[in-house]
């Protein structure tokens, strides 16, 4: 894998007064259009799709996609190839991502030139893209746990019981509160507290199906938007949580349990009454909670 790093001074590539004194081997006219469509958008599919517009007239390729930390943007129709080019894009030593290529045969050095002086105009874009994806990750997730935020849940919840009455889909929303939290935290310390919210959240996530969204609200407050299940599945997914819980070896060391609620979407309801009746089931098996073992369904 070829390395390109960037070094933001001077003399780097973006200098326009040197686009048109050190004869590229791309034109300045393309360059500038280049620069001009990638600094309008910061979408990596997009950065990804207008980049290989331009690269497609210097090299051949089948495919191309851009790999960064913790996600992969493809470009449109993109096929695998016999071979893969990868070059791996740094500015000032700092990590941006891969960009593969597939191509069903060697380029040659001036191929890889173009293509090198090309990735010049695209790697400060891919830059702001990858810090913009960050940002974003930052608003959406709990720094704790990893779990999607309350932010995300008001958004997604809206999403999804719009597409459930759009598509005449079932929609379940469950929540769950720890029991007895306070009492870790109290004897044992605030970071006891919090692996056993991670604890928990990890617990929580192999409960549910990969396309089922968990979140935390904050403290010891966690739901769960379930598209498309039945009352079963949904009472399966109740019964996986109080269970593994129980089972696991940390949580049951701190005495740690759930108390669950969820409700099913109906066609008049709105967020808020959705989201209410799940609250309600949440704090019968609350109320029930100290008086009696765990309900098992
Ligand atoms: N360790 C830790 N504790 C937190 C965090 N956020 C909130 N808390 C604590 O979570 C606790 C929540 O208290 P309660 O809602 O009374 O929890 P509980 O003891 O489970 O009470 P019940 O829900 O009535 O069973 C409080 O002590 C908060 O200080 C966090 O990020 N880390």
């Amino acid at each position: 894998m070829q390395t390109l790093n960037i070094i933001d001074n001077s003399s780097s590539g973006f200098n326009a007064f040197q686009l048109f004194n050190d004869k590229p081997m791309v034109s300045a006219d393309r360059i500038l259009n280049l620069i001009e469509q990638l600094q309008s958008t910061l979408c990596f599919e997009q950065l990804i799709n207008r980049f290989a517009m331009e690269a497609s007239k210097y090299a051949d390729f089948s495919g191309l996609s851009f790999q960064y930390q913790d996600g992969i943007a493809n470009m449109r129709g993109s096929r695998p190839g016999k071979f893969k080019e990868q070059i791996e894009l740094r500015i000032n030593e700092e990590f941006i991502g891969v960009l593969t290529y597939h191509i069903n045969q060697r380029l040659n050095q001036q191929n890889l030139d173009t293509l090198q002086e090309l990735h010049r105009y695209l790697a400060y874009p891919l830059k702001n893209a990858v810090l913009l994806h960050q940002a974003n990750q930052l608003a959406m997730h709990d720094h704790l746990t990893g779990l999607n935020n309350r932010r995300f849940f008001d958004d997604q919840l809206k999403k999804a019981i719009n597409h459930a009455k759009r598509n005449e889909n079932m929609l379940s929303l469950m929540l769950i509160d720890l029991n007895k939290f306070k009492q870790v935290n109290d004897t044992h310390g605030h970071h006891i507290g919090d692996i056993v919210l991670k604890e928990f959240s990890r617990v929580l996530s192999a409960c549910i199906r990969d396309y089922d969204t968990a979140f935390r609200f904050g403290g010891d407050e966690f739901a769960v938007i379930i598209e498309g299940a039945d009352t079963t599945s949904v009472a399966n997914i109740e019964a996986r949580i109080h269970h593994k819980t129980q089972m696991n070896s940390l949580l049951s060391k701190y005495d740690v349990s759930a108390s669950v609620g969820f409700s099913f979407l109906h066609n008049n309801d709105n967020e808020a009454n959705f989201f209410n009746r799940a609250d309600q089931g949440l704090y019968k098996q609350k109320v029930a909670q100290p008086r009696g073992p765990l309900r098992i369904v």
